[in-house]
């Protein structure tokens, strides 16, 4: 059994042509805990989620994730693919990425895709209706009701995704990245666009995934007000490197945050960080 960090970066550096988009970052991501990045647009946030996913293929450094049973995985040398099925990472998008066209039991269900197809032995099983693959099934079904009841939408689950208010389909996107039971959870930027009832429920969501379930959430989010109520830790981030890391209120005292979020105007910058107090 790890103690330690589920994730590691080492000195991870991601370079475009001549562009530095990352340089020499390290942070680590605690077990069962909520870590946040953040920092101003192009910062680099974007790019190190990316590497730790699969996305990039680093242009140096280190990513490493270490299981509860000790095992550990070099994330840096896996594509995209193995991370999400060997790692257990799973993540979000900027941009909500569900089926707009399936139901929002659909959407979970195809979450599991890689957990049926194994036990329908990768079709012929579930042809004849093996009890194996009519097992993995149920238990499919019976996850994604679960994860409809948490977020609240097992009365549209036959509705089309697309037609969900924007609040309840990041919350979907969500459930649908835990129906893959992730060790670690990537979020990037999971409160854009919600307005503040919206923000509120998505908090909630993910202080009960901590809590309940003890799964491992790293997220990239400019809500502060988000942030600095559900972070344990977080790291800052600003030009491609890390400034400053520490617990919300360390991190929402420190004038090196300050002012790299607004520039040189402190008040400004006080504000904003308040507004998450
Ligand atoms: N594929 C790419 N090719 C070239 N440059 C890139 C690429 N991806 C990111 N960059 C550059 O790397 C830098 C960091 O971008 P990144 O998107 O990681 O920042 P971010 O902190 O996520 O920003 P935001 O908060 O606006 O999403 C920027 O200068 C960006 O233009």
């Amino acid at each position: 059994m790890s103690g330690g960090p589920i994730l590691n970066v080492d000195k991870l550096t991601m370079r475009f042509g001549g562009i530095v988009a990352v340089q020499d970052l390290s942070f680590s991501a605690e077990r069962k805990k909520i870590t946040a990045l953040i920092g101003p647009n192009g910062a680099g946030k974007t790019t190190v989620f990316n590497c730790i996913t699969g996305f990039y293929k680093p242009s140096g450094g280190a990513i490493r994730l270490t299981h509860d049973d000790g095992r550990q995985i070099a994330l840096d040398r896996l594509n995209d693919f193995r991370i999400a099925k060997q790692a257990k990472v799973a993540r979000t998008f900027q941009n909500i990425r569900l089926f707009p066209g399936m139901t929002a039991l659909e959407n979970l269900m195809v979450a599991q895709h890689n957990a049926l197809m194994r036990a329908s032995g990768f079709t012929f099983l579930g042809l004849i209706g093996a009890p194996v693959y009519r097992d993995a099934e149920r238990h499919a079904i019976d996850l994604a009701t679960d994860w409809l009841k948490r977020i609240n939408l097992l009365d549209r689950a036959d509705d089309a995704a697309g037609n969900l208010a924007y609040g309840d389909q990041r919350r979907l996107e969500i459930a649908r990245a835990m129906c893959t039971e992730p060790a670690l959870l990537c979020l990037d930027e999971p409160a854009a666009g919600l307005n503040a009832r919206e923000s509120a429920a998505l908090s909630e969501l993910l202080l009960s995934i901590r809590n309940e379930l003890g799964t491992s959430i790293l997220l990239i989010e400019h809500d502060m007000s988000v942030v600095m109520e559900i972070s344990d830790h977080i790291a800052v981030m600003d030009h491609g490197v890390k400034i400053a890391q520490g617990t919300p209120r360390e991190v929402r005292d420190d004038p090196k945050v300050i002012a790299a979020y607004l520039g040189t105007d402190e008040d400004e910058a006080a504000a904003v960080m308040e507004s998450g107090s």
